[in-house]
């Protein structure tokens, strides 16, 4: 309850009963923690040492719903790194408040996680980009913020973080330097490009009308998803590094006659998922060496 009215979103004591119980079963301790987005579950193959948990046991854990979204919390080791990866994460349209959308984030910086690597399915904007592109994110649009669906509204909890964050360096230039650099090293830089995320609601992919808005507005490509986690990652001091699998072209043109479905952004990112996999363990690996960059 603040001043008079209910609030709804989850409390302080929420948070940390799900990182005691936690703490509890797995004698992990990750400093990395990895969303992965649609179809890209695979992401938490490469680690050792895995101790899985179902959403559905995790007390105050929402569920995922949607098909590419296994549901799963995997705490593991890459490169003698205690990571933990959410495969599958949750999505405002499918009825979740952006509390609970937000909710592992704070329970991973309460667990000891200092960095934060999203990843999801997104279609592409920018007219240079082709389908099977990896984009490093380099900024993002909260288009559901301005409308005031935003993570943060509501009153402020200052054990997690400042009341006004600044936004202006989300994405970790350094981690996009370095994964620019693994590219290269990896032989995939002519599929790797960066640019803006911008995030709709869904759960319709947009009209031309829409999609034509937001690459006036600067987007290269849209999704419906990562950018609540992201502000509220930053919100309480994390790093993050992010990647988005361009898996479809946006219809941009009146003429053009293909048609985007889920099926085809779950096909695209089963066909990329292992590459993505690397230039991801590589990160870890990387990041985890180079104490300049861990320093938040
Ligand atoms: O952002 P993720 O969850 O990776 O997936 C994207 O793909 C789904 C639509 O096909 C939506 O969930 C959209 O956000
Ligand atoms: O074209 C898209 N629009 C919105 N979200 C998406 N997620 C994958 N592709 C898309």
């Amino acid at each position: 309850v603040h001043n008079n009215k209910k609030c709804y979103c989850c409390s302080f004591e929420d948070y940390k009963l799900t990182t005691e119980w936690l703490l509890n079963q797995t004698s992990h301790r990750p400093k990395i923690a990895v969303i992965c987005g649609s179809g890209l579950g695979l992401l938490a193959a490469a680690a050792t040492d895995k101790q899985t948990f179902h959403y559905q046991d995790i007390p105050n854990f929402p569920v995922s719903t949607v098909a590419g979204h296994e549901g799963c919390l995997v705490f593991g080791t890459i490169g003698g790194k205690s990571c933990v990866f959410m495969q599958g994460h949750f999505h405002l349209y499918e009825g979740y408040s952006l509390c609970q959308v937000t909710f592992p984030v704070r329970v991973f910086r309460m667990m000891g996680v200092d960095t934060l690597v999203v990843t999801n399915a997104s279609g592409g904007i920018c007219p240079d980009f082709k389908v099977g592109d990896i984009m490093i994110i380099k900024d993002h649009i909260n288009l559901p913020g301005f409308a005031g669906q935003h993570p943060l509204c509501g009153p402020n909890d200052e054990r997690f973080g400042i009341r006004f964050p600044c936004m202006s360096d989300a994405y970790c230039k350094e981690l996009r330097r370095l994964a620019l650099d693994i590219s290269v090293e990896l032989g995939c830089e002519g599929f790797v490009r960066e640019g803006v995320y911008c995030m709709v609601s869904g759960p319709n992919f947009e009209t031309i009308a829409e999609a034509r808005m937001l690459m006036v507005l600067g987007s290269d490509s849209v999704g419906m998803s990562t950018v609540p986690e992201v502000t509220v990652a930053k919100h309480c001091g994390l790093r993050v590094f992010g990647l988005s699998l361009i898996t479809n072209k946006v219809s941009l043109d009146y003429s053009r006659e293909e048609k985007v479905n889920h099926e085809e952004v779950l096909q695209i990112s089963k066909m990329r998922a292992e590459v993505l996999q690397k230039v991801v363990t590589t990160l870890i690996c990387r990041c985890s060496q180079d104490q300049s960059i861990n320093t938040h």
